[in-house]
């Protein structure tokens, strides 16, 4: 009797360190994500603004700043792992439409449609991105190093009722505008009859997504 007391207790301390260490490795992760992500927002928001100063225009800036932005918003994908695995206390859902939305916007719109990288939503969205990132990894940031600053937790929780709208009014521009495109083109579509007897229309594909912003519980809980 004594002896299975003395391993239960022995099991639960080293249950107890495999938690512990557990965590610590998660949040060392977590910290460094999180500067990671910081610091590739941060180059993109000075990448645009030198642009701009030095051209004078927005015309071209995607173009310029499109790798970048590509592989930190693709990156964002290990978001939804953290959400999955439990080490962040976020729904699984929540940040899978936030992140598949922009990488949707990245990959299947903005990247694809060259026509339409100079019109004015795309820095629009960009900038409001840029601004939501930077003030969100932050505050994740200095959260975790216990050293939070009043104006960091502010704007996290105050500046997007602001950026919120102007983001989807950025993205919903965005896709209008690729439309005429993407009839005229027939890209990433297929029609009857083909191999597959499978047909897909990305025009109205399009037009299904843009309605698919209309806010419901999904977006936010
Ligand atoms: C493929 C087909 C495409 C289909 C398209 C469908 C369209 C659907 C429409 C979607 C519309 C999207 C529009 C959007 O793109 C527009 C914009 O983004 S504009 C910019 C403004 N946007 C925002 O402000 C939202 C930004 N995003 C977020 O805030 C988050 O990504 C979100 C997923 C919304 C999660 O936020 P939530 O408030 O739920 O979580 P918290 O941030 O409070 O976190 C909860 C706790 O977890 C901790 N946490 C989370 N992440 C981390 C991390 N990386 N590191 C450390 N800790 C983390 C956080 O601290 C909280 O813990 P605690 O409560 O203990 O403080």
């Amino acid at each position: 009797m004594a002896s299975s007391e003395e391993d239960g207790t022995v099991e639960e301390k080293e249950n107890n360190n495999k938690k512990r260490s557990k965590s610590a490795l998660a949040t060392a992760w977590l910290t460094f994500y999180n500067i990671a992500m910081t610091a590739g927002w941060l180059v993109l928001a000075i990448a645009m603004m030198r642009f701009y100063i030095q051209k004078g225009t927005h015309k071209g800036l995607y173009r310029s700043i499109a790798r970048t932005l590509k592989f930190f918003q693709t990156f964002a994908l290990v978001e939804v792992g953290h959400c999955a695995i439990g080490i962040v206390r976020t729904s699984v859902i929540v940040t899978g439409v936030q992140v598949c939305s922009r990488i949707f916007m990245v990959w299947f719109i903005t990247n694809s449609i060259r026509q339409i990288q100079n019109e004015e939503s795309v820095i629009l969205f960009l900038v409001v991105w840029t601004v939501t990132e930077i003030t969100r990894y932050s505050y994740y940031t200095f959260n975790l190093l216990h050293h939070l600053p009043y104006f960091i937790k502010w704007a996290r929780y105050n500046l997007f009722i602001v950026l919120y709208p102007l983001g989807v009014i950025g993205e919903l521009l965005t896709i209008y505008a690729a439309l005429p495109f993407v009839r005229r083109s027939g890209m990433y579509s297929m029609r009857l009859p083909n191999k597959y007897n499978v047909s897909f229309d990305y025009y109205y594909c399009l037009i299904v997504v843009m309605l698919s912003y209309i806010p419901r519980k999904e977006h936010f809980q």
